[in-house]
């Protein structure tokens, strides 16, 4: 039984790792109020696996299919009228035109997680929990279709200071089309 009336929010944060996705979900933990946001990331569905890189033939295609599941995922949570926290990385194209299908972009806020290369190659470097290469190798590719509803730099901005800004855009009302709706009608070439 789902609250048929309530459509959750999603706020979908992309970029490349270390740009500091996971740092600014942390401060919008503490700062929204109101209904209860879930935080969802790609991470936490490896988390659950039993997958181990030995026993897959076809790793590519078993991450796929997760990928894909955690679209949908979202999407059942937002649609059972819960407010989500995505953090992502649209590293392939397929990624980004799979949220626009599963997605209802009316209720999508997107924010760009910038970073420049360098202070990303310093922090991957410093965190020595991640393989060195990863964000540059994802770099010229999350931000490629170039439309956002909020974007921060947190090279130069902190956590906090992103989070409010995406709390500032969420007290407001939606854009309309919002960067999804544009974006899915670019896609289907209206
Ligand atoms: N605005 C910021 N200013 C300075 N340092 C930051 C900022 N945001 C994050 N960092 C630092 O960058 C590193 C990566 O941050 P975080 O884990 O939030 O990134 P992420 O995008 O979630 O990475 P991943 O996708 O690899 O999990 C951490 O060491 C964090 O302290």
């Amino acid at each position: 039984m789902t609250d048929g009336d309530r459509r959750g929010r999603i706020v979908f944060l992309n970029g490349t790792s270390s740009s500091g996705k996971s740092s600014i979900a942390d401060e919008l933990v503490g700062l929204l109020d109101g209904p209860p946001y879930y935080r969802m990331a790609v991470d936490g569905f490896l988390r659950m696996t039993t997958l181990r890189e030995e026993h897959t033939s076809d790793l590519d295609a078993v991450l796929r299919r997760m990928r894909a599941g955690f679209h949908r995922s979202v999407a059942a949570m937002a649609s059972a009228g819960n407010d989500v926290i995505v953090d992502h990385v649209l590293s392939e194209p397929w990624r980004l035109a799979d949220c626009l299908e599963v997605l209802p972009g009316a209720d999508v806020l997107f924010v760009g997680v910038h970073c420049p290369l360098a202070e990303l190659e310093r922090r991957e470097a410093a965190r020595g929990d991640r393989e060195a290469g990863i964000a540059a190798l994802q770099f010229g590719r999350v931000h490629a279709h170039g439309l956002y509803d909020v974007e921060c730099d947190t090279g130069t901005t902190s956590a906090r200071d992103c989070a409010l800004l995406i709390r500032k855009a969420l007290a407001e009302p939606p854009a309309s089309p919002t960067a999804f709706e544009r974006l899915r009608g670019r896609q289907a070439g209206v």
